[in-house]
C-alpha cells in the first residue's frame, strides 16, 4: 500500500485476481518495468521504444457498442457504430475477467478523461503491459498524487493485447475486439497492442456524454494566437492536426480531442500522439525534440540495436509510427488546458486528387456542408498497379469516434457559428498540381501550409483578393504575401487542365453522393452549399 493505491480497489469493482496489482506508477518506474519485462528498449536520448506487432493502427472494423435500452435510441447505428448484443458482451466480459484472474501482474492507472473538473470522467485503466499503462498515463489527464487514494472510477478500460476474441462466442469479427458498454461503463480491448485504441475509446465516451451538457466534442487540435484568438483544426487521421497545432508563434491547447463549451475550448487529454514517419527537425522542431527526451513512448520506430539511434525514415515496422509524450513537452502550451471560444475554425483535408486549393474561405453554410461531409483522401497504398487515390468521407471529421447521430454534433456547430465572429476555412495539406500518384507530384510543403494558415489566423488574409472556386463555390485567395501564387490555384497548377476538370468533376460527384444521407437533416442553405460542376 502506498499513497498511490486507491481505497476503492479492484475487488470493490468485482474483479478478482491474484495478480500483483501495480497502482498508479509514474514514468520512471513504468519505464523500468517495461524494460525489465522485455516490452521495450531505451533509445539513445531516453524515449522508450516499443513495437506493437500486427496492429500498427486502429482496427475500426473490430469496434462495437453494446446495443441495449440505454443506447437503442441515442446511438447512430449503422455502418460506423456496429452493435454487440448484451449477451455477447456478457460472454466477452466473463472471458476478460477470467484472463485478468490469470495474470501475474497488472498495471492500473486512475486518470481523468477531460482536463476541466466540471466536464470530465474518472477512468480506471487496467493493463497487462507496463508500456500501455505508461502510454495511457501520458495521454490522459493525471490527477494530483494527493487525489489518488480517494479516486473512485466511473468508467473502466480493461486492455489485454494477448486476449484472443472468438467471433462465435463474442459476436465480433476477428480475434481483435474493442467493445464499449455505456450501461456497464466498461470498455474491453483485446487482440491489439496499438495503444491509440485506448485513448480513442475515452474520446468516444466523451463524445457520447458531453453533448448532454451542451458541450460540442471535437476531433480537432487547438491553439491560441498572441492576441488570445483560439483556432481549432478539424481533420481525419494524417491531415495535420498534430503537426500544425504545434507552432512556435501560438500556444498549444491540444493536438486531437477538445470540447467547446459556452465559454472555452478545452483539451480532453494531457498528452499528444504524433506521427513519427519522416518527422523533420526543420519543419516540426517542437515535435522532433520530443524524440530526444526521456518520457516519450515511441511505437514502431526503428532503432539501431547498438547505438540506439532512431531512424525516423524507416517504415519497415509501420507507416503509422507514433510518439506519445506529455503535452508540456511542447514548449508553449496552455497551463489551464483551455482557450477562449474560437475565432477561426479550420477543416484540414489531405486531398490526394490535387483538386482542393491550399486554402479557401467558407460561408457558415459551406462550413456545415464540409463538417458533415468530412472529406479527406488516401493514397491507395504502395501496391504495384494502384494508381488512383481513394476519397474518404467521415462525418464530423471523426465518424469512428462519434456514437451519436451526426446531426447532434452538426447542430452544436451550427449554433456556435451562428453566434457570429467565427471565420471558417478549408485547408488542403495534401497534393497539388496532379494526383498524389502522378509522377513528380509532391505534398504541400508544411511551411506553405503554415504561412497560409498564419495569414488566415492573423487576419491579413481577409485583405487579399479572392476568386470563387468554380466547383466548390468557396472563396480562394489569388495572392498571398510570401507564398508562390502558382500554388493557390489548383487548376493552374495542373499541366493538363482537362484532366483537372475531369478529376474535380469526379470528386464533386462523390461529395454529392455522400451528402445524400444528410440532406433531410439540414436546411436549404446547407444543401445549396454543395459543390456543383459548372462545366
Ligand atoms: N502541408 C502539410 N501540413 C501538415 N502535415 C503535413 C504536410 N505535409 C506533410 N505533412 C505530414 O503529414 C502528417 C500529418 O500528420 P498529423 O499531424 O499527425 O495528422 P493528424 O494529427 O491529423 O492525424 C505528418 O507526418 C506531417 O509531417
Ligand atoms: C491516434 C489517432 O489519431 P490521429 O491520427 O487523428 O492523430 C488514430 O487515428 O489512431
Ligand atoms: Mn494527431
Amino acid at each position: 500500500m502506498t499513497e498511490r493505491t486507491p481505497r476503492h480497489g479492484l475487488d470493490a469493482m468485482g474483479i478478482g485476481t491474484d495478480a500483483d496489482i501495480i497502482w498508479n506508477l509514474e514514468t520512471a518506474q513504468l519505464v523500468e518495468h517495461a524494460v525489465r519485462r522485455g516490452e521495450g528498449k531505451l533509445a539513445k536520448d531516453g524515449p522508450l521504444v516499443v513495437t506493437t506487432g500486427k496492429h500498427t493502427g486502429r482496427s475500426a472494423k473490430d469496434k462495437f457498442i453494446v446495443r441495449d435500452a440505454a443506447t437503442e435510441d441515442s446511438v447512430w447505428w449503422g455502418k460506423v457504430n456496429k452493435e454487440m448484443s448484451p449477451a455477447h458482451f456478457a460472454a466477452l466480459k466473463a472471458d476478460f475477467l477470467a484472463a485478468l484472474a490469470d495474470r501475474d501482474t497488472l498495471f492500473v492507472q486512475d486518470l481523468h478523461g477531460g482536463s476541466q473538473a466540471e466536464h470530465r470522467v474518472n477512468v480506471r485503466v487496467i493493463n497487462e503491459l507496463a508500456w500501455h499503462n505508461l502510454f495511457i498515463r501520458t495521454m490522459l489527464v493525471r490527477p494530483p498524487a494527493g487525489d489518488l487514494a480517494g479516486f473512485v472510477p466511473e468508467y473502466t478500460i480493461v486492455d489485454l493485447p494477448s486476449f484472443r476474441a472468438d467471433p462465435e462466442r463474442h459476436g465480433c469479427r476477428s480475434e481483435t475486439v474493442i467493445a464499449v458498454s455505456f450501461t456497464e461503463k466498461l470498455i474491453l480491448i483485446g487482440g491489439t497492442a496499438y495503444a491509440g485504441e485506448m485513448k480513442k475509446s475515452v474520446f468516444g465516451l466523451l463524445n457520447y456524454l458531453l453533448p448532454q451538457d451542451g458541450i460540442m466534442p471535437m476531433h480537432c487540435s487547438a491553439n491560441i494566437g498572441a492576441d488570445g484568438d483560439t483556432a481549432v483544426f478539424f481533420g481525419l487521421s494524417g491531415t495535420g492536426k498534430t503537426t500544425l497545432s504545434a507552432d512556435a508563434s501560438r500556444t498549444l491547447i491540444g493536438d486531437d480531442e477538445h470540447g467547446w463549451s459556452d465559454t472555452a475550448v478545452f483539451n480532453f487529454e494531457g498528452g499528444c500522439y504524433a506521427k513519427m514517419i519522416n518527422l523533420s527537425a526543420e519543419a516540426e522542431p517542437e515535435i522532433f525534440a520530443t524524440t530526444r527526451r526521456f518520457g516519450t513512448v515511441l511505437e514502431n520506430v526503428v532503432m539501431d540495436e547498438e547505438s540506439r539511434a532512431l531512424d525516423l525514415a524507416d517504415n519497415s515496422l509501420a507507416e503509422n509510427s507514433r510518439g506519445a509524450y506529455p503535452i508540456d513537452f511542447i514548449p508553449n502550451t496552455s497551463e489551464r488546458n483551455l482557450g477562449p471560444v474560437p475565432r477561426n475554425i479550420i477543416f484540414l483535408t489531405a486531398d490526394a486528387f490535387g483538386v482542393m486549393p491550399p486554402i479557401a474561405k467558407l460561408t457558415p453554410d459551406q462550413a456545415m456542408y464540409h463538417f458533415l461531409s468530412g472529406y479527406t483522401a488516401k493514397v491507395a497504398g504502395t501496391e504495384i498497379g494502384v494508381t488512383e487515390p481513394e476519397a474518404t468521407f467521415s462525418t464530423c471529421f471523426g465518424a469512428a469516434f462519434m456514437p451519436r447521430h451526426p446531426a447532434v454534433y452538426g447542430n452544436l456547430l451550427k449554433e456556435r457559428i451562428a453566434t457570429g465572429g467565427v471565420d471558417c476555412w478549408l485547408v488542403n495539406t495534401g497534393w497539388s498540381g496532379g494526383r498524389a500518384t502522378d509522377p513528380g507530384i509532391k505534398r504541400m510543403p508544411i511551411r506553405v501550409t503554415r504561412a497560409l494558415l498564419n495569414a488566415a489566423l492573423d487576419g491579413s488574409l481577409a485583405q487579399a483578393e479572392f476568386r470563387r472556386d468554380p466547383n466548390f463555390g468557396f472563396m480562394v485567395p489569388v495572392a498571398v504575401p510570401g507564398v508562390d501564387g502558382a500554388i493557390l490555384d489548383p487548376r493552374a497548377a495542373w499541366a493538363n487542365k482537362a484532366d483537372y476538370d475531369a478529376t474535380a468533376g469526379r470528386l464533386v460527384d462523390q461529395f454529392v453522393e455522400n451528402f445524400a444521407q444528410f440532406a433531410d437533416h439540414v436546411d436549404a442553405g446547407v444543401r445549396e452549399a454543395a459543390p456543383k460542376v459548372t462545366a
